[in-house]
């Protein structure tokens, strides 16, 4: 744990569903190898991970199961360990390989830029060599020049307690907005490749783990079911997912099922299967002989109080050396990065979905009203009197804002990216004030980005496509108040409390949680927010042009939605704001004008 982590909290817990064979499951770290320093329910970190890992795997030593650790990608950008260091990620890789990955993979993240490819070519990859795999991902290898696979497409292996033999698939969904370095093959192309189908032509198999940055509701992952399921008929598959950023649990059928374990280190996944066959050369009997398969799910919540009861440790008992040499390792990086520098303190909680928008406690609602206007309305063509439409991508904004401190750290966990602002001059208003509409409502742009597997929304709003369920109706809004200091410390002799956490629905219930919480609210956030600049209250007519400015994470988009109402421009009519500055550095700078770092305000 990192020395400035809240302590864990006493709360009611499910024991975890030991079996055959277990897994622990990680995806979408996006770089929070630290834990989550303002929230006690997610405080443990990855070093934590190591020590709870090593726990397991003696456990599974001792009593003759398995135990094998999966991560599916999207392990950088999104936290200031990775995105503040020269170069990104200087910490990242060296944090990363200290757990032992038995499963390991890409997401898109790993993607977006040429040099964060080349980062799993020179260090991800041959860190876990032999687990990473890449079933539908080739690099254009950075050395001699060629295409080729980013590591090998497969991997059959026999488990080391049940012999239990497995063939692995390793995917990530069909991306579209990769650099040029890299090629994702569509899932429906990969699936007819020769080495697809001979590889499941194989007979001695117990099962079959397709594993990948890919939500599991997804169609990608019912076309590989099908597929898989068509030539091995009775073969047990165990699917694990991310992307979406949520926790979920999907049946496929008696002998199939899916995991998806969450986001930001919030989330262990704990899955455990029973009445495998083990036709490898096993050391030990089978743990149960149970005829019928059985699979069960648990979403581990990262912190101290979970981990040490999950292994049965204590205070003393449950850190290894390992374990805290890496957390340590994980200070030391903070330490040097300075995350603790206080740009400010914010007056109030701003979320991402736990309130709608619009709303005054939205962080989206902040940005439209306060961040974009007061700071593009200092350009000059706004002091002379321009006027401007400002879009951005809610996607855009990874993480809530809490009360108080505004930090480096902060900075980056809201906003990690590198883009900037850009604009269309003095585009006609007539169309520049139907873009937003045409971004956020169904119709052909939807359609477009649909196609492109791309969007603008936060993954985990997005992932409601397939599931509805996960909103608050509107009038939920302050039925449950939400306290996030609620926890208050328990008399020795008290029975733990619920309070506001994960409440997880899925395929098999609502008992996958290994910590019994209450609800928190989530709400549908649009695909983009737009604010206006410029313009005067009392402004009678509406302008004849305006500059169109977006963040530039959106330009195909922006510039499809001006050719559907009938203007071409292309890339090259298109500048940049104040030199390219980031929004991230535009948000701190409001930041530091804005929020007094006053101490007394930072409580
Ligand atoms: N440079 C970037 C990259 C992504 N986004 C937005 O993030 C969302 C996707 O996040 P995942 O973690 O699920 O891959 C999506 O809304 C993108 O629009 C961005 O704004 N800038």
């Amino acid at each position: 744990i990192q020395p400035e982590a809240p302590s864990p909290i006493a709360a009611p817990l499910r024991e975890l569903p030991w079996a055959q064979l277990n897994f622990l499951h990680t995806t979408d770290i996006h770089g929070w190898w630290g834990g989550h320093l303002q929230e006690a329910s997610f405080s443990a970190d990855w070093g934590d991970y190591v020590s709870f890992a090593k726990h397991l795997r003696d456990k599974a030593d001792a009593d003759g199961s398995d135990l094998l650790l999966i991560d599916t990608g999207d392990r950088v950008e999104g936290n200031a360990i990775y995105d503040s260091s020269k170069p990104r990620g200087k910490f990242t890789y060296e944090i990363a390989k200290e757990q032992s990955i038995d499963l390991i993979s890409s997401g898109n993240h790993e993607l977006y830029k040429a040099n964060t490819a080349e980062g799993e070519f020179f260090h991800t990859v041959p860190d876990f060599k032999g687990n990473y795999l890449a079933s539908n991902l080739d690099i254009y290898n950075p050395v001699s020049g060629k295409l080729e696979p980013l590591a090998p497409r497969f991997k059959k292996f026999t488990t080391k307690n049940q012999g239990i033999r497995i063939l692995a698939f390793g995917f990530i969904f069909d991306f579209t907005g990769n650099a040029n370095n890299t090629v994702v093959q569509r899932v429906e192309d990969t699936v007819k490749e020769e080495w697809f189908k001979e590889s499941l032509k194989d007979k001695d198999l117990d099962l079959i783990i397709v594993f990948g940055h890919v939500d599991i509701r997804s169609n990608e992952y019912k076309l590989l079911f099908s597929n898989i399921r068509s030539s091995q008929r009775d073969t047990p598959i165990q699917f694990f997912g991310g992307h979406s950023h949520i926790r979920d649990y999907k049946i496929f059928d008696s002998k199939s099922v899916a995991l998806e374990s969450g986001r930001y280190m919030e989330t262990l996944g704990f899955m455990s299967i029973d009445g495998l066959s083990t036709g490898g050369t096993k050391k030990h009997a089978p743990v149960s002989q149970k005829s019928k398969i059985a699979f069960s799910r648990r979403y581990i919540d990262n912190n101290l109080y979970s981990l040490r009861h999950h292994s049965n440790k204590d205070e003393k008992t449950f850190p290894t050396d390992h374990g805290e040499n890496v957390s340590k390792a994980i200070g030391d990086a903070r330490k040097s990065l300075g995350l603790g520098e206080r740009y400010g303190c914010a007056p109030q909680d701003y979320w991402v979905s736990r309130r709608p928008y619009p709303h005054r406690e939205s962080i989206f609602t902040w940005i439209e009203n306060q961040l974009l206007p007061q700071s593009i309305g200092k350009s000059k063509r706004i002091k002379n009197g321009g006027k401007a439409l400002v879009i951005t991508n809610t996607g855009a904004i990874r993480f809530d804002i809490f009360k108080g401190a505004f930090t480096k750290d902060t900075k980056f966990l809201i906003s990690p990216f590198t883009s900037g602002i850009r604009y269309v001059k003095d585009v006609p208003y007539k169309a520049a004030s139907q873009v937003l509409k045409l971004l956020n409502n169904e119709g052909p742009i939807m359609l477009e980005l649909m196609e492109n597997n791309a969007f603008l929304q936060p993954p985990e709003v997005f992932a409601a496509r397939y599931r509805p369920h996960i909103f608050s109706s509107p009038d939920r809004i302050y039925s449950t108040p939400f306290e996030k200091h609620a926890q208050a410390p328990m008399a020795a002799d008290e029975e733990p409390k619920p309070f506001p956490g994960y409440t997880t629905q899925d395929d098999a219930g609502e008992d996958g949680d290994d910590t019994v919480h209450e609800r928190i609210e989530f709400y549908n956030v649009p695909n983009c927010i737009q604010s206006t600049v410029g313009f005067q209250q009392n402004d009678f007519y509406e302008p004849d042009t305006v500059d169109l400015m977006y963040n530039e994470f959106i330009q195909q988009w922006i510039l499809l939605a001006l050719e559907y109402v009938g203007h071409n421009y292309t890339s090259d009519d298109t500048e940049s704001f104040a030199h390219g500055k980031s929004f991230t550095d535009i948000m701190t700078d409001w930041v530091e004008e804005h929020w007094s770092t006053k101490e007394e305000t930072c409580l």
